[in-house]
């Protein structure tokens, strides 16, 4: 039975732990991927309170180098796997920007295609429609190896809300349901400090679409250049969970993030004030 999103009882978002199953994060300092340590973290992030894991084998940080299909395949599958194995209840995203990767891993029980690419690669979209599975369709400007070169807009915000109008267009004409379907400014992705402060400040206005608003923001480079302390992606807790509070006020339904434990604690807390208001 493949998990479904049950609303919480005090309205707060669903939080979507990060688990990037690539050599720099689960390896035993070769090439292999410790899929042992990576469903040992993915448990942990159930434990600490995820409601999804977004499970990824080719990273989608600035610079990265492509992986090929086969390989990220080898990364991903045995750890939906192994967690499923543990924990059949478990909500898992794939994130990937190939149809095959997707494909294979919500054959393995996964729930969401979590597409950074928002399904613009070859046969995506109707790769997406055939498997029925919600998706998440993100902004990027360029690729990840070079998006961070000289990102550049007329207006970031009618620009990027354009983009996901028209993606989200596509995939309900390529057959996938309305309500399957996130929207995702991807913050980062090809943008500018002031571009992603941009998004955030009117981040309503996405939400405003009718789609689910998925927003990840976790340990970003962007709260590194506002607060230059934040040297290493450890120390932007704080910046974090301040953009995290500020989504889920403008509407974000699913938040994506490393620390999933104070992260649900954040949004506990401000639903808890927020319901007592009313
Ligand atoms: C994979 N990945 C990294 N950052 C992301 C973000 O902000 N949104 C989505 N949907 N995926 C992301």
């Amino acid at each position: 039975m493949k998990g479904f999103l049950t609303p919480h009882p005090d309205g707060r978002p669903f939080v979507m732990g990060v688990l990037n199953v690539t050599p720099d994060s689960f390896s035993d300092g070769g090439r292999f991927i410790d899929v042992d340590a990576a469903r040992d973290h993915g448990l942990a992030l159930l434990e600490e309170g995820a409601d999804i894991l977004d499970i990824g084998g080719e990273s989608t940080r600035p610079g990265a180098r492509p992986v090929d299909e086969i390989e990220e395949m080898d990364r991903v599958l045995p750890v939906i796997e192994a967690i499923r194995a543990m924990r059949p209840d478990a909500i898992v995203s794939i994130d990937t920007m190939k149809p095959d990767v997707a494909g294979a891993a919500i054959g393995a029980g996964a729930w969401m295609w979590n597409d950074v690419n928002a399904l613009r690669g070859e046969g995506a979209l109707d790769c997406a429609a055939d498997l029925q599975c919600a998706v998440c369709l993100m902004h990027m400007q360029g690729e990840p190896g070079s998006m961070q070169d000289a990102p550049a807009y007329e207006n970031v915000v009618t620009e990027v809300a354009q983009f996901l109008g028209r993606r989200a267009g596509a995939a309900m004409s390529a057959g996938i349901a309305k309500e399957k379907i996130w929207l995702d400014p991807g913050i980062g992705f090809g943008k500018t400090l002031a571009h992603n402060l941009a998004l955030m400040a009117a981040l309503e206005h996405f939400a405003g679409f009718g789609f689910g608003l998925l927003f990840g923001a976790s340990r970003k480079r962007f709260i590194q250049a506002i607060d230059e302390t934040a040297a290493s992606a450890q120390d932007r807790l704080g910046g974090s969970l301040a953009a995290a509070l500020h989504a889920a006020r403008a509407g974000a339904s699913i938040i994506r993030v490393h620390d999933v434990r104070e992260t649900v604690q954040a949004l506990k807390v401000q639903a808890a004030i927020a319901n007592a208001g009313r």
